[in-house]
Formats: structure tokens, C-alpha cells, sequence
């Protein structure tokens, strides 16, 4: 049979690769401080690299669809907000499925999902489209005391929803001007996304971190990070020290920043249609 050729890929099967393949270069990014990477399970007891992966693979359907609802419906607005909650939480139950109840990707399915959409609408405007998408009220959305709730009440902080709704500031602002920035610098594409991991670090309020470890995690999180950054980078050997520490401070505190990796996973789903433009 003759093999399918890229371009007889339907938009939404090619947004839905770009996604998957995202999540799969963010979980195989490399030391990651705290995280799921090639090395091991970082923080996390219940977690590991295949079941990132399986999980990654397990939403392309749920992409595809996302991709597919923003075509048929064709604008922003109430109808495609809530058929993207309806698919979002399909997707979900199938990460679930497949991880045996394990949340590896649920802030990930909101970022991409909305991304996603957006990219099918008009891909030169995305993040201010996901940012419409997210300020509407999904009337069906539960509203559980999930663990996002509990630190916003507790400490006041701007969890997932807000960072969507204001069109992801940490991707646009932080990762991927840091991204480009250590390309241009010929830091190497690996470093150049731990770099885009760390801006992403320095000013996030991560609620994974905060609800494990608190303000002290989350200041650890930021200012080490930042301290990578002014050391010269992953690339440096200086700034490696510092990242080496980072790791060890943040698995001390068993403050895992899955906000930060998902906003990496965005920021390459970005770069990556950028490229394909
Ligand atoms: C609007 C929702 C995002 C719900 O938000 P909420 O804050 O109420 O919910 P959470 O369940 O806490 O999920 C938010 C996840 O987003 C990631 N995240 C954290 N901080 C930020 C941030 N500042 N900006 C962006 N993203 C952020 C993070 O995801 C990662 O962490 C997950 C692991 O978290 P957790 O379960 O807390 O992990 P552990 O500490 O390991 O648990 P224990 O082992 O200790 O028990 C992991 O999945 C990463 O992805 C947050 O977890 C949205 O989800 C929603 O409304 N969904 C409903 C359906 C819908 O509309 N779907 C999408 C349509 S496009
Ligand atoms: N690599 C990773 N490790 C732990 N939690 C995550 N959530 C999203 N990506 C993750």
C-alpha cells in the first residue's frame, strides 16, 4: 500500500502530530529539574517517562477533535467553548484510562486543547484566540476543589485558567523569547529548551509546586531558576551547576513544576507551527 504522504494529512491530524509531539519532546527534555525526564521520575512516585509517553499518545484523538470542532464551528464563541470542555474532559477520562488514574497531562490538555483549537481558527493569532476561548464560561465545567482551587484560595495565586485567559504570558513573554534567544546564541536545541523551561520557571506561579512545597517551593523554583539563567544558561557549565542545584533543592521540597513543563509543551506547540507556516 502506498505510504500517506504528509501533505494528504488533514489540518487536524497535522495540528493533533504537532501537539502529541510536543508533549513527547517535553517529557524527553532532559534534565529536567524535578520532572519526569529521561533520567527518572523526578519528584514523582507514580509517574515515568512511558507513561508520559502513553499519555501523550492517548490524547491525538482528543486533538484531532478539538481541531476538528474549531473547523465545523468556524469562530469564537459559547458553542465551540463547550464542546471543547466536553472533549477536553472525554480526554481526560482516556489519559486516565491509560495511566491507570495518574494526572500527567491534565493542565496540558487545557494549554494545548485551547491552543490547538485556536490554531485551527487562525493560526497567526493563536494565543489571543485561546486567551477568547478560555474567558468563556463552560456552563457544563464541574467545578471541583482540585488542587489549582485549594492554592488559589490559600495563597491568592494565578493558576491554569488565568494564564490561558490572558493569552499565556510565561510562553510568549518568557519561553519562547528565551528559546530563541539561546538558538541564536548556538546554545544547542536541547539547551535552548531547558532555557525556555527555566524563563518559564522564574516568574510562574505554578500551583503544582505551591500545593506540594508552598511559597518557600515556589520562590525556590523562581530564583533558582533564575539563577541558571544568570549563570549563562544550560549550555554553560556554570549555569549547569546551578541547574544541578535547582534539582536537588526543588526534589528536597518534592516540588515538581508540572505547570512550567506543560507551558513548555505550548511553547514548542507554537514553535512548531511557526515553522510550518
Ligand atoms: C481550568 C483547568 C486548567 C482546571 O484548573 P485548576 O487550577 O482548577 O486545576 P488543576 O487540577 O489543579 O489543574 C491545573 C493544571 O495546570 C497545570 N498548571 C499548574 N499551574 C499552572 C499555571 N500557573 N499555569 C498553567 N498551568 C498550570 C498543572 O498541570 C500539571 O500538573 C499536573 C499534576 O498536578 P496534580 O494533580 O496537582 O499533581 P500532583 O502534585 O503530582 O498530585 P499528587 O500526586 O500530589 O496527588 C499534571 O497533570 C500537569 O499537567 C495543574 O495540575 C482545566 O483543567 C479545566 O477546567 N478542565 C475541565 C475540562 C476542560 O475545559 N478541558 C479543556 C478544554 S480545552
Ligand atoms: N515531565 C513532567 N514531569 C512531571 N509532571 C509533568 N506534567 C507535565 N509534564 C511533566
Amino acid at each position: 500500500m502506498r505510504a500517506l504522504k504528509q501533505h494528504e494529512l488533514s489540518l487536524a491530524d497535522r495540528l493533533a502530530d504537532m501537539a502529541v509531539d510536543a508533549l513527547i519532546d517535553e517529557a524527553d527534555l532532559s534534565p529536567k529539574p524535578a520532572l519526569v525526564d529521561r533520567r527518572g521520575n523526578g519528584a514523582h512516585s507514580d509517574l515515568h517517562l512511558g507513561l508520559m509517553h502513553a499519555s501523550a499518545l492517548s490524547l491525538w484523538p482528543m486533538f484531532k477533535e478539538m481541531a476538528e470542532a474549531a473547523l465545523d464551528i468556524g469562530e469564537v464563541g459559547l458553542p465551540l467553548r463547550e464542546a471543547l470542555g466536553r472533549i477536553g474532559r472525554e480526554g481526560e477520562q482516556a489519559m486516565l484510562a491509560t495511566t491507570q488514574g495518574v494526572n500527567t497531562h491534565r493542565g496540558a490538555i487545557w494549554a494545548l486543547g485551547l491552543l490547538t483549537a485556536a490554531a485551527a481558527l487562525e493560526p497567526r493569532t493563536i494565543t489571543l484566540t485561546a486567551a477568547k476561548l478560555a474567558l468563556l464560561n463552560d456552563r457544563f465545567s464541574p467545578q471541583p476543589m482540585s488542587h489549582g482551587a485549594q492554592v488559589a484560595q490559600r495563597y491568592g495565586a494565578r493558576g491554569a485558567r488565568e494564564e490561558a485567559q490572558l493569552g499565556f504570558p510565561s510562553v510568549t513573554q518568557r519561553g519562547l523569547p528565551q528559546l530563541h534567544k539561546s538558538r541564536r546564541e548556538n546554545a544547542g536545541e536541547q539547551n535552548a529548551r531547558l532555557d525556555a523551561l527555566l524563563a518559564i520557571m522564574t516568574d510562574l506561579a505554578d500551583t503544582c509546586v505551591l500545593y506540594r512545597a508552598g511559597t518557600e517551593g515556589l520562590a525556590t523554583m523562581q530564583q533558582g531558576a533564575q539563577a541558571v539563567l544568570d549563570a549563562g544558561g544550560s549550555a554553560n557549565l556554570a549555569g549547569r551547576r546551578q541547574l544541578h542545584e535547582l534539582d536537588l533543592q526543588l526534589l528536597a521540597l518534592n516540588a515538581s513544576p508540572g505547570g512550567a513543563a506543560d507551558l513548555l509543551a505550548a511553547c514548542l506547540f507554537i514553535d512548531r507551527l511557526d515553522g510550518a507556516l
